[in-house]
């Protein structure tokens, strides 16, 4: 495989799709076709895994058993995976992923407190050892990422959204303990910074890998 696949994770309201649409822009000149912008849970023209989204992320089952979640988010990343990943590196794509198997061990392995490792072994019978090249973390403490979504995104708010603060701080603790075992992978940039400096932050790294 020779494309590059980069995954860009952080807290709820971390600002990865904004972050993510300015840096599309930048990278369409160049890349044209050989972008690919894909998201997790679901992926780009992947009907299976956006079928899962829609039912991991929906607010009308709000009593979803921890570990059907943590698997339905597992499932979707097979197929993700299988069907718009691999295919894209194997045409030597750039992949782009808001969200991977990052945020399962955050927020079903730490913030629903099934474990760690547990959540890690359950997710490599889904990924086979296939990780990011590198991993942009949006580094924003869970206050202010639920206050923004609370704020200026009343339209969009998902299960996980409603989650309590305790949930979203476990969630945060979830991704230090991630970049602390994996500092090679993870780029670590400051996502409480004006959206523009965010950006700006996020172009440089990036511009160094790709
Ligand atoms: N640096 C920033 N400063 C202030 N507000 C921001 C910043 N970045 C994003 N926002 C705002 O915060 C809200 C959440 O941003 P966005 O949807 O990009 O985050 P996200 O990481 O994709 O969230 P989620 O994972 O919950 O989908 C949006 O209303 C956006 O305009
Ligand atoms: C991949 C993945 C995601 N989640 C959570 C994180 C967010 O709360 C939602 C996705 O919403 P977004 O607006 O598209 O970021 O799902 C999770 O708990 N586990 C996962 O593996």
């Amino acid at each position: 495989m020779t494309g590059k696949f980069i995954s860009f994770e952080g807290p709820d309201g971390a600002g990865k799709t904004s972050v993510l649409r300015e840096i599309i822009q930048r990278l369409t000149v160049a890349y044209g076709d050989q972008l690919l912008v894909t998201r997790e849970p679901g992926g780009a023209h992947n009907p299976v895994a956006e079928a899962i989204r829609d039912v991991v992320l929906s607010p009308d089952y709000p009593a979803m058993d921890n570990k059907t979640e943590a698997l339905l988010y597992a499932a979707s990343r097979r197929e993700h995976i299988q069907q718009t990943i691999k295919p894209a590196l194997a045409q030597d794509k750039l992949v782009l992923s808001d969200r991977y198997v990052d945020s399962s061990i955050a927020y079903q392995g730490a913030g629903r407190e099934i474990g760690f490792e547990v959540v890690l072994t359950l997710n490599q019978f889904a990924i086979e050892d296939f990780w990011p090249d590198r991993t942009i973390f949006l580094d924003v403490r869970p206050e202010i990422g639920l206050q923004r979504i609370q704020e200026q995104r009343q339209d969009e708010i998902n299960r996980l959204d409603l989650d309590s603060l305790e949930f979203h701080q476990r969630v945060y603790a979830g991704y230090q303990k991630l970049i602390q075992i994996n500092p090679a992978r993870f780029i670590v940039i400051n996502g409480e910074q004006p959206l523009p400096q965010v950006v700006e932050d996020t172009w440089q790294a990036m511009k160094k890998e790709i």
